[in-house]
């Protein structure tokens, strides 16, 4: 089925993380009002009474008039045409599992990094198997994108990628605003695959800085990162696809290097000597890598790409393995 997002479509976000508020930011930037599903009750509380959310970016102040929050998912869906999935991968059933409300005619965009633990897909995939989704009906918004940078008006480069490029289109117009930039992609998988992977690549960085390594050494793991991601992509779905450009190398190289990262922190602690335990406790936000080690090493049972990096970081994760010892094993293995 062909599907044309009107000019006029109306948008919401779901979630109401730090990326979810920093999307709406851009949203109302243009003048439209946004539906906004918000499950926790203090958040959607400090948006109605004071215009920011409470728990997230609570220096990101919005003009009331142009956010509808709202804690009936249903009502918030039914009322828009397209609607932004921004809620961790983790938790993405749980914030759908009140819908009853059919998305067949929406245009769903996703906006996570991650994979629905348990199913082992990718977002996009999840919600077409789930909600009889075709392909040309979901989206996805990507790149390097601290959402607190994102919703101080750092100047940010962020992807679009839709089937169809008139799509892609109308989608980012919504999204650029004086500081973010827009470009449009028809890579669904190669970017929402990208996105995933530089999580656990990040936490492979942090795990590294944390145990002592330098600079150079950095560089050297991050090179490797970028080859053994390009090798997953073209081994797992071979596609035209220049991944070079920013929604690939330049998000994985934010996710390494930022200080906001939370994938480099949850491996920063590692590195330093926590238990993956006390170091999952440690953080207040979301680490999607931890949950996409898990799965990516089992989506790859298929494709048998060679990942040494990424089975470093499960072994830390999930098998107990020192991350001092992993480390220096994967040093013998870099170029
Ligand atoms: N932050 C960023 O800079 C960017 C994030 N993304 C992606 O956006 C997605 C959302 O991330 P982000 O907004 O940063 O997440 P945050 O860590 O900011 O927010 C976490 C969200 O998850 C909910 N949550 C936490 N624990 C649970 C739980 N046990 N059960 C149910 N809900 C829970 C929180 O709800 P509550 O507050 O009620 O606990 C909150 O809504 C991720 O896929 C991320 O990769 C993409 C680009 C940039
Ligand atoms: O996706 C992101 C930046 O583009 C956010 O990365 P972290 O989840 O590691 O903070």
């Amino acid at each position: 089925m062909e599907y044309k997002i009107g000019t006029d479509a109306r948008c919401a976000v779901i979630g109401h993380g730090s990326w979810a508020t920093a999307l709406v930011k851009l949203l109302t930037a243009g003048g439209r009002r946004v539906g906004w599903y918000v499950r926790n009750g203090e958040v959607l509380e400090s948006l109605r009474a004071e215009g920011r959310n409470s728990r997230y970016l609570d220096d990101t102040e919005f003009d009331r008039d142009r956010i509808a929050p709202s804690d009936d998912l249903d009502a918030v869906v039914r009322e828009a045409e397209v609607v932004i999935l921004a809620a961790p991968s983790a938790y993405l059933k749980t914030f759908l599992e009140p819908l009853r409300t059919p998305l067949r005619d929406k245009f769903v965009v996703s906006a996570i990094k991650g994979i629905v633990p348990g199913d082992y897909q990718t977002v996009v995939e999840y919600i077409h198997d789930r909600y009889e989704l075709s392909y040309k009906q979901i989206g996805l918004i990507s790149g390097p994108s601290h959402a607190e940078e994102v919703s101080r008006g750092k100047l940010s480069y962020l992807t679009v990628a839709c089937t169809d490029p008139e799509n892609a289109r109308l989608i980012g117009s919504r999204f650029a605003t004086d500081s973010v930039r827009i470009s449009c992609s028809t890579d669904l998988y190669g970017i929402e695959y990208a996105a995933i992977l530089k999580n656990i690549y990040a936490i492979s960085v942090g795990m590294a800085v944390g145990l002592g390594y330098g600079d150079n050494f950095l560089a050297v793991l991050i090179a490797n990162c970028a080859a053994e991601m390009t090798r997953f992509l073209d081994g797992s779905y071979p596609a035209q696809r220049n991944t070079q450009v920013s929604a690939y190398l330049g998000d994985l190289l934010v996710t390494c290097y930022s200080t906001y990262s939370r994938n480099r922190r949850l491996g920063l602690l590692i590195g330093h000597g926590c238990t993956v335990r006390s170091a999952l406790n440690e953080m207040t936000m979301v680490a999607e890598g931890y949950f996409a080690a898990d799965c990516i090493r089992h989506i790859n049972f298929r494709h048998r790409v060679e990942m040494p990096i990424a089975e470093m970081v499960y072994d830390v994760l999930y098998r107990g393995a020192s991350a001092r010892l992993r480390m220096k094993e994967l040093t013998t293995k870099l170029i």
